[in-house]
């Protein structure tokens, strides 16, 4: 092994996030002076199954820090760093839990991604290509979440996520420069409309209107697809993170109660009336197979499991089973190491299931996610609204490696 892969200092530090709490970053160094960071981001709408953030009780991320610079600098000193699987094993065994309660998912994913930035940066190459390969290829959807409701947002809609899908373009940066047009045309709608700028913006990004009901939302957004001379080639999507609006066998939306059979007709007179070419987590995360039964009906429509799934195999091969979904949401912080991710989207790629990577409504700017879309070849990529620095360094690495490395859109391809 080369002094330059080699683990000399593994550091923890607090930084912000985007909602302005603190979160962990860990920097790697190696004998040959090789150094890189990882961050660990955060959800607030997150299923149960997660990997446990180790959080102090004001919030920050102290003991975390302190962890990082014991437990795991001590047991990862003198390792390469091209050795992914024996840093992300050695990971598991120091927390031993299923969940990583122990030593937290947030420490180890932030370590686990410092580790194999700095394995890229040894070798002088691209993250993305140290992930993918030579055959790279594709640069991913983008799913641009434009107008944010449900917990993400000060408002009353219970739909947590209206997203714009720029399917049918030659390139990532048009689809993107398109989406913008879009998310502007829904600003001037909504001045419009409401006779007042809401200048209010959710966790990622998207305008939070007052609004209520998910069809005022969709009316929106569909207009401002429409307005903007788009129609039929951006479809419409949602992230409806269900879990947070279900009670006791009860869907409460647009101020009606739903039981889970109803909200089936709900979802399925909707995608009658819009373009909705994606749907995420329709149902609670634990009824596998109200999905099942959905994404039978919707031939048209990548139902998606995020909170159901937790980029946990176990979960996903559940799905498998019942065929809940054609598509998986992955984020790596909720399983805790790369190496799982990896085992993860290996899993639903062999199972023709639709890759989403996808950011947490608390990022930092880092655009690590944006390497690891395009070195895993998703499908999708959901990082928000094309506004708000944490959001767009995502989105604008994608348009750095198109135009660095001439990678073609894989838009019309889906
Ligand atoms: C990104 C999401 O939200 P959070 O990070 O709050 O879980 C999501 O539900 O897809
Ligand atoms: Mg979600």
């Amino acid at each position: 092994m080369s002094d330059s892969s080699r683990i000399k200092k593994i550091r923890g530090y607090q930084v912000l996030d985007s909602r302005g709490n603190r979160t962990i970053r860990v920097k790697v160094e190696t004998y040959g002076g090789v150094s890189d960071f990882g961050d660990a981001p955060a959800g607030a709408s997150k299923g149960t199954r997660e990997a446990v953030e180790l959080r102090d009780k004001d919030g920050g991320v102290t003991e975390a820090v302190r962890i990082v610079d014991s437990v795991i600098n001590d047991a990862l000193r003198d390792f390469d760093v091209l050795n992914q699987l024996a840093v992300d094993r050695t990971l598991l065994k120091l927390d031993g839990t299923v969940n990583k309660s122990r030593i937290g998912g947030n420490t180890t994913i932030a370590t686990s991604i410092a580790v194999l930035k700095t394995a890229a940066k040894s070798l002088n190459i691209e993250y993305f290509r140290y992930i993918g390969g030579p055959k790279t290829r594709y640069t991913p959807i983008p799913l641009l979440n434009i107008l944010n409701g449900g917990l993400h947002a000060g408002n009353m809609l219970k739909i947590q996520e209206f997203i714009i899908i720029p399917k049918d373009f030659d390139s990532f940066s048009d689809a993107l420069f398109a989406s913008t047009t879009i998310y502007k045309k829904l600003k001037d709608l909504i001045t419009e409309r409401y006779g007042k700028i809401y200048t209010a913006l959710g966790d990622e990004g998207g305008v939070s209107p007052p609004l209520e009901k998910t069809r005022d939302a969709l009316d929106l957004v569909y207009t401002a697809i429409k307005n903007s001379g788009y129609e039929g080639q951006v479809y419409i999507g949602m992230d409806a993170a269900s879990s947070d609006f279900y009670n006791d066998g009860v869907y409460e939306i647009d101020g009606k109660k739903y039981s889970p059979d109803e909200m089936i007709d709900y979802y399925a007179n909707l995608a009658n009336e819009y373009p909705i070419l994606y749907l995420e987590d329709p149902f609670n995360e634990n009824d596998f197979d109200r999905f099942a039964t959905l994404q039978s009906k919707l031939k048209n429509t990548i139902v998606t499991g995020d909170d159901l799934y937790t980029t946990n195999v176990e979960y996903l091969k559940k799905g498998i089973e019942k065929k809940s979904t054609t598509g998986t949401i992955v984020k790596p912080n909720q399983i805790g190491t790369l190496s799982e991710t990896f085992d993860y989207i290996e899993l639903a790629k062999k199972n023709s299931i639709k890759i989403i990577v996808s950011h947490r409504s608390g990022e930092t700017e880092d655009h690590f996610i944006a390497d690891l879309a395009v070195g895993v070849q998703s499908d999708f990529i959901k990082t928000g609204a094309p506004a708000r620095g944490e959001r767009t360094s995502k989105y604008n690495r994608i348009i750095e490696i198109e135009r660095d490395y001439g990678l073609e859109y894989y838009g019309k391809r889906l």
